[in-house]
């Protein structure tokens, strides 16, 4: 039966890493593979900057950043390749010039559109490099491009997939050759055949899509750590491994801030039942974390998920009347508008106090907007802490000798907000 691996931007980052991911699909010779690759490194901030360069009319910085692009691609292929390169060298060349073409024809649009268009070309070179490497190394391959399986509408940076006319597209595809197919993650396209993007580090919903549409008997998403753990490893000393819990509960992490997994992601592996398993790539023999039905495990240790930047929002009405539904209703549709998400959302009488990322470019129309109509006060510079299965305990010396902006609990989730000033660089769970 089918199997979806997904790799991130870590596991393809240079030539190296491209030659790691080669000798560890070596080790996996059952076929069908469905192998979905996200853009090299850091490369769709990259193409953010670029975007952001072309329409704030900086011709020379845009050119420049073109520039490190191909740069970078054509050093990649050239140590990969060596002597061989030049054919892959020129369908790098052929995507970049393809990306300055795209990006001028699309500069007048709105700004999502425009961004569809440009961004896309992080996971097409990156799969095309990545797909040649395999050929190369004797693995049959075949490149497959995403947007003509995943179809979406055309909302822009966030498009949401039809599912009906994505499952008729991919059921097409003929796996039974063989060949490993490679394709890109975060991106799809409208049935006109304009690209979208599925939202930021949206590669491993799309390893999700696809499973779901062909039915697939597991995924497995490779990580720069051994699995999912109770908090990020890298900013809580004692984070401890989960083996193995629920989709209920991965969800419930990723929605809170687990960063590891897309939030999206899991839904459309629970409705068919198809475990998420996510590994090192860089240890092949650590078992990993799997997510699946199995809900034995839930909740036995405590989990921490920590947003930062992020902004603290209290609304009221200017004439002191009710928070009431018709007002909340009100904000919170603006908020949905601005597409906002708010880690916490706490109402008072006359109050409602929203915890949102401190995006400049999305936060500033909210925070006018709602200022136009109510009294808003601000406050930069948070961290929201979000805890999962803790007690009393566990909650009090989380807490203990920082400043509680704004707080929310209920059976299973704990949530408080604290100046980023008075929060560590490292985290400790407390026993
Ligand atoms: N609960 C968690 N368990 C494991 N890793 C986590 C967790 N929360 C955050 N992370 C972070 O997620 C990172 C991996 O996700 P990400 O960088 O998005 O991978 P990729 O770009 O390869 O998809 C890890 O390096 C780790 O710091
Ligand atoms: N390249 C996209 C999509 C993605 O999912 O990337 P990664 O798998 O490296 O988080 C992004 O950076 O948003």
């Amino acid at each position: 039966m089918t199997q979806v691996f997904k790799f991130g931007g870590a596991s393809v980052r240079d030539a190296e890493a491209i030659r790691h991911l080669g000798h560890l699909l070596a080790r996996f010779p059952e076929r069908p593979l469905v192998v979905v690759v996200s853009a090299m490194g850091k490369t769709t901030n990259a193409l953010e900057a670029l975007l952001a360069a072309a329409r704030s009319n900086a011709p020379a910085d845009y050119r420049d950043r073109l520039e490190a692009l191909r740069r970078d691609h054509l050093a990649t292929v050239e140590a990969l390749f060596g002597e061989r390169a030049e054919p892959v060298a020129r369908r790098v060349e052929a995507l970049i010039n393809e990306l300055d073409r795209r990006h001028r024809a699309h500069a007048e649009r709105e700004r999502p559109f425009h961004y569809d268009q440009t961004v896309c070309f992080g996971e097409l070179l990156s799969t095309t490099i990545v797909a040649a490497w395999l050929e190369d190394t004797g693995l049959a391959s075949e490149w497959c491009d995403a947007r003509e399986l995943i179809v979406t509408d055309g909302d822009h940076q966030a498009a949401s997939v039809d599912w009906a006319a994505t499952a008729e597209r991919v059921r097409s595809l003929d796996l039974a050759d063989g060949r490993l197919r490679v394709t890109q993650g975060f991106i799809g396209a409208t049935p006109e055949g304009n690209s979208t993007t599925l939202g930021r580090e949206g590669s491993d919903y799309s390893a999700a899509i696809l499973a779901h549409c062909l039915g697939a008997e597991a995924v497995t998403i490779w990580k720069d750590v051994p699995g999912l753990f109770n908090a990020d490893p890298r900013r809580v000393d004692n984070a401890v491994q989960l083996e193995t819990i629920s989709y209920h509960e991965a969800i419930a992490l990723a929605w809170h801030g687990a960063t590891v997994i897309h939030p999206k992601t899991l839904a459309p592996l629970q409705q068919r039942a198809i475990p998420l398993t996510v590994r090192s790539f860089q240890d092949l023999e650590a078992p990993g974390s799997t997510i699946g039905e199995d809900a034995r495990h839930d909740g036995e240790v405590p989990a921490l998920m920590l947003c930062e930047e992020q902004t603290l929002l209290e609304i009221r009405p200017r004439d002191f009347a009710f928070m009431d539904e018709a007002c909340q209703h009100d904000i919170l549709g603006r908020l949905v508008a601005a597409g906002l998400h708010a880690g916490l959302i706490d109402a008072g009488a006359t109050r409602l106090s929203l915890c949102l990322d401190s995006h400049p470019a999305r936060l500033e129309p909210l925070v006018a907007s709602l200022a136009d109509d109510y009294a808003v006060t601000r406050r930069d510079g948070l961290t929201l802490v979000n805890v999962r299965h803790g007690d009393d305990a566990l909650l009090r010396a989380l807490g203990e000798g920082r400043d509680c902006l704004a707080e929310r609990r209920n059976t299973d989730t704990a949530q408080r907000l604290f100046p980023a000033s008075q929060c560590p660089a490292t985290w400790h769970l407390p026993d």
